[in-house]
């Protein structure tokens, strides 16, 4: 009896999250075989000049055969090609799970092309950095971090329990929901903040009163800490706006509404308005950091910035600065 918990995992897609997963799922000794896919000859020649298989596929039919596990790890708007590619190659029995960060229309994009032989089981490592590509992998990006399964009704539960202790081995804490659930509560923590952060870089780049070149020179005024997301991937962000529209346009809604509250407070001077927001949300910021979500494994594969610290570095020392009253 071999002690790995899949024989063969098939990855499609090698950028962060594929990368990442290769490199981890070696370090732990979960996989035998990896074997990879991907779109671009030239990223497959690199994941391979990277040792971060064992076997280069440039047909993804190829990948897949007697794969006892498939990840799925390319933007999110590939997965309806991607099943309908390699629904007829499935090994009876295989998992087949992806990392899209949004979960209903995973399932509605692949469910109607995978064989009922398959398990198929949507997942979520809410893991990651802003950075894209084969090198930009690392293995220590899953620990202590959540990853969540949205398994469709009536997925069989010991398949479900494999993927989980898959990512448990990974260093995930596992949590299954329900996928519009999902989308609602990633909506508001993960897709609102990078689609604000996109806005305000492009709105600063359009001004007319200030450049560019000062926007960069006077950055650490609070431009560079809540701007970081707006240096993702363009193809993966276009494609979670399109793919979680209802959930975004609903926390965009509340969103503006509560910002134009904001302006009217500004507007008419109601400083006891913007004291009590301020009060109420730095206490719920702090009550995020106490409880460790901030400084994490993310950091471990993050370039030392300016200065030689780290953003979990920075953080840690922005953080101190901020508890004068
Ligand atoms: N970047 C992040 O921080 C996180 C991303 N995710 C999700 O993980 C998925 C992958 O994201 P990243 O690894 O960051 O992206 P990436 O841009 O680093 O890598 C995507 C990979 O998919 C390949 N690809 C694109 N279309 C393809 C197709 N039709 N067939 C085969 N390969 C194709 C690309 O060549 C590339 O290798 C996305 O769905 C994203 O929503 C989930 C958690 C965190
Ligand atoms: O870079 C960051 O802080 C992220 O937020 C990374 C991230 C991006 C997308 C996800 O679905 C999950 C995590």
């Amino acid at each position: 009896m071999s002690d790995f918990l899949f024989k063969r995992m098939t990855l499609i897609g090698i950028g962060l999250l594929g990368s990442s997963i290769a490199l981890a799922a070696r370090q732990k000794g979960l996989v035998e075989h990896i074997a990879i896919h991907t779109r671009s000859q030239a990223t497959l020649a690199r994941a391979e000049e990277l040792s971060l298989g064992d076997s280069y596929h440039k047909d993804v039919a190829d990948s897949v055969k007697d794969a006892d596990l498939v990840i799925v790890c390319t933007p999110v708007g590939a997965c309806e090609a991607v099943a309908k590619a390699i629904a007829p190659y499935l090994a009876e029995g295989a998992i087949v799970t992806d990392v899209g960060s949004v979960k209903a229309s995973i399932i509605r994009q692949m469910q109607p092309y995978l064989p009922k032989t398959v398990h198929f089981i949507p997942g979520h490592p809410i893991a990651g950095t802003e950075q894209s590509g084969p090198d930009s992998g690392f293995a220590e990006l899953f620990i202590n971090r959540w990853c969540i399964l949205t398994p469709p009704e009536g997925t069989d539960a010991a398949a479900v329990d494999k993927l989980a202790q898959f990512w448990t081995v990974l260093g995930s804490n596992v949590e299954t929901m329900d996928a519009n659930h999902h989308d609602h509560v990633l909506a508001i923590t993960s897709h609102l903040p990078h689609l604000i952060a996109y806005n305000i870089v492009g709105t600063a780049s359009d001004l007319e009163m200030v450049t560019n070149s000062e926007v960069i020179k006077y950055s650490a005024g609070g431009f560079r800490d809540s701007t970081r997301l707006a240096a993702s991937d363009p193809t993966m962000w276009r494609d979670v706006f399109l793919h979680n529209k209802e959930a975004t346009l609903e926390m965009l809604g509340r969103f503006t509404e509560d910002l134009t509250a904001l302006q009217r407070a500004i507007r008419w001077g109601d400083g006891d308005t913007l004291y009590e927001l301020f009060s109420r949300t730095r206490s719920i910021r702090r009550s995020i950091i106490d409880a460790g979500q901030e400084v994490d494994a993310s950091d471990f594969g993050r370039h030392i910035v300016e200065g030689g610290e780290t953003r979990a570095e920075q953080l840690k020392s922005d953080d101190h600065k901020d508890t004068g009253s």
